[in-house]
């Protein structure tokens, strides 16, 4: 009898236990309402946003997925209670994002690659702005634009075995000043010429040797490896790394906030060119028969 009320008194126990545990857990983890293709959980004890892109199959980035992108991190830098955020993806082991839609781009209206590019535009400004300290966790491949939403961030994280750069001249584009500038700022002008003129695709381990990304691990390393070094930099006292990261980029996204609808104009003109359109068919129906 005594034998049973302790185990008895050790079931109750541990009830009680796991009850405190879920309650502390889901008090630790608050879900962001968000879209479903961009989701975002606040770990209210660290005040750490994971956002996760999960727009199938390969987080292209179109007009949605721009958008939802560009509102998330508006709310986030927002909330006071968030101190930094992670960029991740859902497809891990398979893509980051794939950059740019490129359907956006073909055989479209200047009205339509006019909005396009305004999105884009907002969607840069507004993660390069992000006054918090933000890391990458590549999990995945991430070319051109996909590359440039990572350069974004303060700190790169990614997936061995897995391909990142900016390689938008071998579809027969070109790369944006502000895209460009990412590059130079992380990895130096020579580098940057270099990857940019002939759209290299760096392998995981050659990025980390020109310094395109800080740390390359396997696949189930990459958000921790992420989460200690976001730990690492909230430390650092905010008010100087909001101060200092905005100086440091402002001169590049100043040129772009002082002529957008320029910027636009040029965008439009260029990929509306006959050739431009060509290559970006050609590309795409490549794209489509790589699996065939
Ligand atoms: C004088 C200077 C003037 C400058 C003015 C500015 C000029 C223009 C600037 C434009 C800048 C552009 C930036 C970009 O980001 S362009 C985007 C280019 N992206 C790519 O090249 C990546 C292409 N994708 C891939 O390589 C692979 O998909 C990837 C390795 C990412 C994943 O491979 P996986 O095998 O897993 O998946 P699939 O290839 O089978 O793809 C699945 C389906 O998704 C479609 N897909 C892929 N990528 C895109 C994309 N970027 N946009 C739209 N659709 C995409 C693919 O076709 C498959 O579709 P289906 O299932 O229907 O076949």
């Amino acid at each position: 009898i005594q034998a049973l009320q302790i185990s008895e008194n050790k079931i109750i126990k541990t009830k009680m236990l796991s009850r405190a545990c879920f309650r502390q857990f889901s008090a630790s983890i608050r879900r962001m309402s968000s879209t479903n293709i961009v989701e975002t959980n606040i770990d209210s004890g660290t005040g750490f946003a994971t956002v996760t892109l999960s727009q199938p199959p390969v987080n292209s980035l179109d007009k949605n997925l721009l958008t939802a992108i560009t509102d998330r991190f508006k709310k986030l830098s927002d909330d006071s209670s968030v101190t930094g955020a992670i960029l991740t993806s859902k497809f891990d082991g398979k893509v980051f994002s794939a950059g740019l839609n490129i359907v956006d781009m073909f055989q479209k209206s200047d009205d339509h690659l006019g909005e396009f590019w305004g999105m884009v535009q907002e969607w840069y400004l507004t993660i390069q702005g992000f006054p918090k300290p933000l890391v990458s966790a590549i999990n995945g491949h991430a070319p051109t634009g996909g590359c440039a939403m990572a350069l974004m961030s303060d700190y790169r994280v990614m997936v061995e075995g897995k391909t990142i750069g900016l390689n938008e001249t071998l579809l027969g584009i070109v790369a944006p000043f502000f895209f460009a500038d990412l590059m130079i700022a992380a990895v130096g002008r020579r580098h940057a010429e270099f990857a940019l003129n002939n759209g290299y695709l760096y392998t995981s381990d050659e990025a980390l040797k020109i310094g395109l990304v800080d740390e390359v691990v396997n696949l189930d390393q990459v958000v921790p490896t992420a989460l200690k070094i976001l730990t690492k930099m909230t430390k650092t006292p905010q008010p100087a790394y909001q101060v200092c990261k905005n100086f440091l980029r402002k001169e590049t996204m100043d040129t772009l906030r002082n002529d957008r609808a320029g910027d636009i104009a040029h965008f439009v003109g260029f990929v509306q060119q006959p050739n431009v359109q060509k290559a970006i068919g050609g590309y795409l129906q490549a794209l489509k028969q790589r699996k065939k």
